[in-house]
This record gives structure tokens, sequence and C-alpha cells, in this order.
């Protein structure tokens, strides 16, 4: 009986409990940043930059936040604590359960009983959960669902199946347990090299960090998780110092503010940056926001309304909503982390407006100076002592580029504000308030490039580069491709050729509307085989799964550019291979590039020449569709356009031809509609055949674009052939050679070293060739000379 009392009452513990757990969460997440932190109380000033970089010119069309996992957070405080008060009553109930059955006096089989039933249920649990993640991550690749920061409290169930001992790596880090359960879910097995080094000096020191490391190497954690191990312990600490009678100073329980701001040049980069802290933060309650242009100001400003302490954003909304006045971001004064990731590309030419007036509205750190309280008036005013010392992170891939970067930094050069341009990465660095004693990371080799990136070339005419593109991508479409140009102008020219080739591309570049923009990341995203061909807007962060191989269809301006176009693909633990298409006129911007990465060897793709006439033959039919296509749609516009003219002016739009000249267009056009017709026919026959070489022969069939069902049907046709015409007569015999789609890095890989082309002896031919014009000119100016002199004598003469 008194076990039964105890029962009944037990639940109602639990949830009194929880209520004080909860109003305690509450009031720890409105805590502020402890300044005891961090080591030492120095005093630096902070400067940073940002820029709109890739949103000018885009219109601000308002997209879909549900679509895109933008909505606004639902209030995630609380689920982690249900999830917990709920695992705690399933053991108190089982508890319960146990004690009457001993109290109902039954028997230990009964017992035992009862037990396999609910590891029974246990076990259907568990399975319903597993099939629950599947869907959600089929859901969020079809960006249909929004994906949770915070999960429910039934990851405490999938947290017990982890091998921790799996994972010692991450020991060394000391990261606080929540973190680690995301680390678990996430399943990252160890830490890559960057994070290893940069948690220790941003988590646990307080440091300032410059981090530099290969692309995919993991850099957002590398810098995500110290701000969300310092929130967490100041978190705790803060919770270990309530006040014993648990009142709430109201001061220090002011809503939510802004902890953390995290810009980045683009809008992919900035809302992938978002999902992925998302997903570290999971566990702890704190709320990531992404600020990027291409959606409703209204929309972004009821996000912040939200007040979450993480928000990563572009430059360009950031400063329209911090210039409007928004209270969450010019609350600025308890901004504990400013990042500024792919830093390089932030400053450059004509893109640092937004963000040095973002820097000047941050509050100077410590020194409380006539010059700061006035650059402060925009901020909320509070008391020095709530003046937080904030800790600067500063990562790209490329920094390391910057010849003097470091020296620079290590000399610690801290000039003030005033008249300095963001134009370098010095000046962005010490702007942005870097310390002396910041941490430099310089992971990257001599080479930059990423690690697992295996790089070669085509060296072709500027003609033949469509024939080439079509041609890797036919006889090598494995795996997810991105096709790289500089111009938009050549974006679309291989677009529409590939597609009247029957390949299916997606496109992106910067003058696309944002919602279209994040539809062909997703449908790329969601397709095995996808091609996107996209302009450097995507060059930079962009972390899609399954790129293996990155097209430079034009070659970029900039090192810099090349070493994120390639870093699309063998990122984190995978491989990929890039290839550079180089005409002649590209030749010394290579050579130029090779240079500064270091390197002597490139290795030439391998090429199978048999297929060219095929694909030469197919280009030139989708070449003159596509000018006939264009021309129409050319003569169309200039009609509409004329039309809508004259209609707004009133203007009554007059036909001055003559009939003759009426009767030939009508005929001109007839002939272009049949012409078009005759080639689509012509191209569909063709298409409808796999891409075969030219030594082809048809008791083969064979060829690239043979896909692995169409070859086993095909076989299996081959095989009732033969048994059909059991008397096999020599010559009608079919054999099927499927043309197993090889990926560039396979081809790369299997075709040896003699494809190798050494740049040395490259740049010595050329030197060879310009020395010996030089030498010619010199000859026949000095043939000249005598020439002249000679003539001159025999004039003096005469
Ligand atoms: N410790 C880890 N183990 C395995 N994978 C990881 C780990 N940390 C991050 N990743 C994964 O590696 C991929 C690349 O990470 P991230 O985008 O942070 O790279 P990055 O260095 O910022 O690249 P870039 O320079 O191109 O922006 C992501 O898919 C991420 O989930």
């Amino acid at each position: 009986m008194a076990s039964q009392i105890s029962d009944k009452k037990r639940p109602k513990k639990t949830k009194k409990r929880s209520r004080v757990e909860s109003v305690e969460f509450e009031r720890i997440n409105s805590l502020n940043w402890n300044p005891t932190l961090t080591e030492k109380d120095d005093d630096f000033s902070f400067l940073i930059g940002s820029n709109e970089l890739e949103g000018g010119f885009l219109c601000l069309e308002e997209i879909d936040e549900s679509e895109y996992n933008l909505g606004i957070a639902k209030s995630t405080g609380g689920s982690e604590e249900k999830g917990k008060t709920k695992l705690k009553k399933q053991k108190v109930d089982t508890k319960n359960e146990e004690l009457n059955g001993e109290a109902k006096g039954e028997s230990k089989e009964e017992i035992e009983e009862v037990g396999k039933e609910t590891k029974q249920k246990k076990k259907k649990k568990k399975k319903k959960k597993k099939e629950k993640i599947n869907k959600n991550a089929v859901n969020e690749a079809e960006g249909n669902e929004e994906s949770p920061a915070v999960t429910d409290g039934n990851d405490d169930q999938e947290q017990d199946s982890v091998d921790e001992t799996e994972y010692y790596a991450w020991n060394e880090l000391r990261l606080h347990p929540l973190l680690m359960k995301s680390i678990y879910a996430l399943k990252f097995k160890e830490p890559t090299p960057i994070q290893k080094a940069c948690i220790p000096a941003g988590a646990h020191q307080g440091k300032d960090v410059v981090g530099a490391a290969e692309t995919g190497s993991g850099k957002t954690l590398a810098f995500g998780l110290p701000i969300l191990q310092r929130l967490l312990e100041e978190r705790e600490k803060a919770e270990r110092q309530l006040p014993e009678n648990g009142e709430l100073d109201e001061k220090v329980a002011s809503a939510g503010l802004l902890r953390a701001l995290i810009i980045t040049p683009t809008r992919e980069l900035a809302l992938q940056v978002t999902d992925h802290l998302k997903e570290a933060a999971r566990h702890s309650n704190f709320r990531v926001v992404p600020i990027v242009g291409g959606m409703s100001s209204e929309k972004q400003e009821r996000l912040l309304k939200t007040r979450p302490e993480i928000v990563v954003g572009t430059p360009g909304r950031l400063w329209e909503l911090m210039s409007g006045g928004d209270t969450h971001l010019v609350e600025l004064h308890s901004l504990s982390f400013f990042v500024l990731d792919e830093a390089d590309r932030m400053i450059e030419n004509g893109h640092f407006h937004e963000l040095q007036s973002i820097v000047d509205m941050l509050p100077m750190a410590s020194k409380s100076t006539d010059d700061d309280s006035q650059k402060s008036q925009n901020c909320e005013t509070v008391s020095s002592v709530q003046r937080k010392k904030r800790q600067t992170f500063v990562f790209s891939a490329t920094i390391a580029l910057s010849a003097d970067f470091r020296k620079k930094l290590k000399r610690g050069s801290q000039k003030s504000k005033a008249n300095d341009e963001l134009n370098s990465i010095e000046t962005l660095s010490e702007r942005a308030g870097m310390r002396a004693d910041a941490a430099i990371i310089d992971l990257t080799n001599a080479s930059i490039l990423a690690n697992k990136l295996e790089e070669s070339f085509i060296d072709c005419r500027e003609e033949d580069k469509d024939g080439y593109l079509y041609y890797i991508l036919s006889v090598h479409g494995q795996g997810r491709t991105i096709v790289f140009c500089t111009s938009i102008a050549a974006l679309r020219h291989i677009s529409s050729l590939l597609r009247i080739l029957g390949i299916n591309v997606w496109t992106l570049h910067a003058q696309m509307q944002q919602r279209a923009r994040l539809k062909a990341i997703d449908r790329f995203r969601g397709h095995e085989h996808g091609i996107l061909i996209a302009t450097d807007v995507a060059a930079r962060g962009l972390d899609i799964p399954g790129v293996r191989t990155v097209i430079h269809y034009q070659l970029p301006h900039s090192a810099e550019v090349y070493v994120h176009r390639s870093g699309r693909t063998a990122r984190a633990h995978s491989d990929g291979c890039s290839i550079a298409l180089i005409t002649p006129n590209d030749t010394s911007k290579f050579a130029a590039l090779c240079k500064s990465f270091s390197k002597d060897n490139f290795q030439r793709f391998p090429l199978e020449m048999s297929y060219m006439p095929e694909v030469m033959k197919r280009l030139s039919l989708a070449r003159q569709i596509d000018k006939i296509s264009r021309k129409d749609s050319q003569d169309k516009a200039k009609k509409n356009w004329l039309e809508r003219s004259a209609e707004l002016m009133e203007l009554d739009l007059e036909d001055n031809d003559s009939e003759e000249e009426r009767v030939n267009n009508h005929k001109r056009k007839k002939a272009t509609s049949a012409q078009l017709t005759n080639l689509q026919e012509e191209l569909k026959s063709l298409l409808s055949r796999p891409l075969q070489p030219k030594t082809f022969s048809k008791r083969y069939l064979a060829g690239a674009g043979v896909s692995p069902l169409l070859q086993n049907q095909l076989e299996e046709l081959a095989r009732q052939k033969s048994s059909n015409n059991s008397g096999d007569v020599k010559g009608k015999k079919m054999i099927v050679i499927g043309q197993d789609c090889v990926e560039p890095l396979q081809a790369l890989r299997s075709a040896g070293p003699e494809t190798k082309l050494n740049l040395k002896d490259m740049a010595e031919k050329r030197r060879d060739i310009t020395e010996l014009r030089r030498k010619r000119k010199e000859t026949k100016k000095r043939l000249r000379e005598q020439r002249r002199k000679q003539k001159k004598k025999l004039q003096g003469k005469e």
C-alpha cells in the first residue's frame, strides 16, 4: 500500500522538477557572457567588414521559408527537458512496475515475462525511430520539411546504442557532453586536423583564431564547436551560481541576446553554415538563424524576434537590418564571437562597404573612450561590466595565399579604425580586432589544394571545348559534376547545347532569383549523377556530398577561385578530380596557376579520340538547332517589344512590307521551321543510340550511355537470339558490351604516368621559343640596318 501511494506521487514530483528545470534553462539561456571565461583581459578593438557580395543585383524576391528550412524556429527550450522528463518518467514507471510486481507478490516468471514485453516494446520503438529518421532524411533531401535544431528526448535512447569508444579521438578536445551527443549523431568518428587545432585555442584558451585549411576540411565546426562549447560552459557556470532563493535578476533574465555573429560571402553558404551549426547545437537549445538577401526583410525581422543567440548572414542584408535599427542586431554589447567565414572573399573589390559599416557598429571591447561611446550610440547602452570581450575567428582555405598576412599578424600591428580601407586580409583582421596573441593555424600545404583532389587538363582549341565537355559528360558521366564558367553568357551557351543534346543540367548564377538558386542546388543535391553548370557564385563553401568531378570550362581569374572551385569535390574523406579545359589563349594563365600551387606536373586527362567524330557530328547538329532556336526567340522578343512599345505610346504598328516581301518572309519561316524539324529528327535518331567509338562493330553493341538496365536487357535479348538460332551461323551472333560508364577519376587513375605533362619542360620550351623569336628579330634588324647602310653607300657613290 505504501509503495502504491509513493508510486502515485512520484510522477508529480518529476513534473515539478521538470518545471523547475525549464525555468532554470530559460534563466541560463538569458544570461550574459561571463567575462571570466577568457584568459587575459587585454584591450582590443574590433573592426570588421562585410559586404553583400552576391546580392546587390538580385531581386529581393520572397521565398517560402519553410521550403528551405528557414522557418521561424519554434521555441526549442524545453524539448530537451521534456525528453529528459519523459525518460525519467519511463525509468520511474519501470521501477514502479517492478515494485508493483513485488508488492503484488507476482512470480519471478511473470516479472521476466513483463521484462520481455518491455524489451519487445523497446525494440519496436527503436525500429519506428529508425524509420522516422530515414523518412526525415528523405524529406530533408527533398526540401520538404524543416530540420529540427533540437531533437526530441528519444535521442537519449539512440545515444545508448553509440559505441563511445569509437569516438575516443575527440576525448582530448574535452567537448561538452551535449556537443558530443551531436557528434555521435553526425557519426564523425574523429575531429579533422583543423578542428583538432582550433578547438583547444578557441574553446579552452579563449583565443582569436585565424584558420586556414584545405577546402572541405571541416572549418565550419572548427569555429562552430568552440562557440557552442563556450556558450554551454557559460550557461553551466551561471547555473552553478544560481541564487539560492531561485529568484531571477530581472536585468540578467532579459530575453536571448545575440552572442555570435557569423558573416559569409554568399547566401547559400550562410544557409549551409546555419544548417551545420543547427546540427551541432541540436542538444543545447541555442538558436541559429540565417539572415540573407532574397527573402523579405519582414520575414527576417520576424526570425530575429525569436532572439536567436547565433546569427549567420550575408553582409548586405545584415547591414540593411542593422541600419534599420533591428533591436536584436544592434544589441551588440552582448556579442562574444565574431566570425568571418571565407574571409578573403569579403575584401574583394566593391564588396566591403556593408562589411565596414557592420564593423563600425561593433562596440570597442574594453577601452571606454569617447570614441567608443559615440560608436556604440546606436547600440543599447550597457554598463562597462556588461561589455564583453569578443573572440574573432577568421577562416578560409586560401588566406595563406596572401604572402605577408602571417608576418603582419605576428607583428600584432593594431591600427586604428579611422581611414582604413578593408582592402586586404591583413587590414580586415586588424580591424576585426584580432589580438596579437591570436592563434594562427595554417594547415594548408604548399599547393593549398585539397589532398585527395586529382587535377588534370585537356588542351584543346576554343571551338572544340563544347565537344570535350559533351564527351566527358556522356562517356564519364558518373557521380555529381559541377561545370564552372566565368561568364553567364558561356553558362547559357553550354547549358542550352547540353539540353539539346539530351543531357539534363541545372544552372546556378547570380542573376537568378534566390528561389531558383536554392531549387537548383536542392535538385542537384537530390540527383546521384546530377550536373550543375555554375558561375563562381557556387565556388565557395558549397558542401554537396558526392560531387565527383569539377570541370573548369573557363579558367577562373585567380588562383584562389581555382582552389575553391576545385574544392567542391574531394571533400571531407572523399576523393575527386578536376578537369581544366585549356585553350592556347589559356596556357600562360594555366602555367601561372600551376606556379602558385608549386606544381610542376599536371596530368593530361585521357581521351578516347575514336569517340570524337560522333561527338562532333551530334554537336554540329545541336549548334545548328541552338542557332535557329535562338534566332527565332530573338525575333519573337523583338516583335513583342515593338508591339508593347507601340501600345504604350498608343501608336498603330504599320506593316510596310510589300506583298512579295511578306510571301518571301513566310516562305523563309516555313523553310527554317522544316530545317529545324529535320535537324531535330536527325539528332534524335543519333541520340537514340549509345555514343559509340568509330571502331564500333555491328556485332557488338557498345558505347557510352548504355545504362546497366539497358545492358541487362540487351544481354538477355542476345541470349534469347542465340538460343533461338542454336545452329548458330557465324556473323549472326550479337555480343553486348556495355560501356561501364567510368567516372573521370577512375579514368585518370588508370591512364598511367605517360600522360603527365611537365610544366617545367613547357615553360623551358616557351622560354626557348621566346629567345629564338628575339634572336630572329635582332638578326632581321641587323640585316635591315646593313641593307640600309649599303644602300646609302651606293647612293653616295652615285
Ligand atoms: N570531424 C569530421 N569528420 C567527418 N566529416 C566531417 C567532420 N567535420 C566536418 N565534416 C564534414 O565535412 C564536410 C566539409 O565541411 P565544411 O563545409 O565545414 O568544410 P570547409 O573546410 O568549410 O570547406 P570549404 O573551405 O569548401 O568551405 C561537411 O560535409 C561536414 O559535415
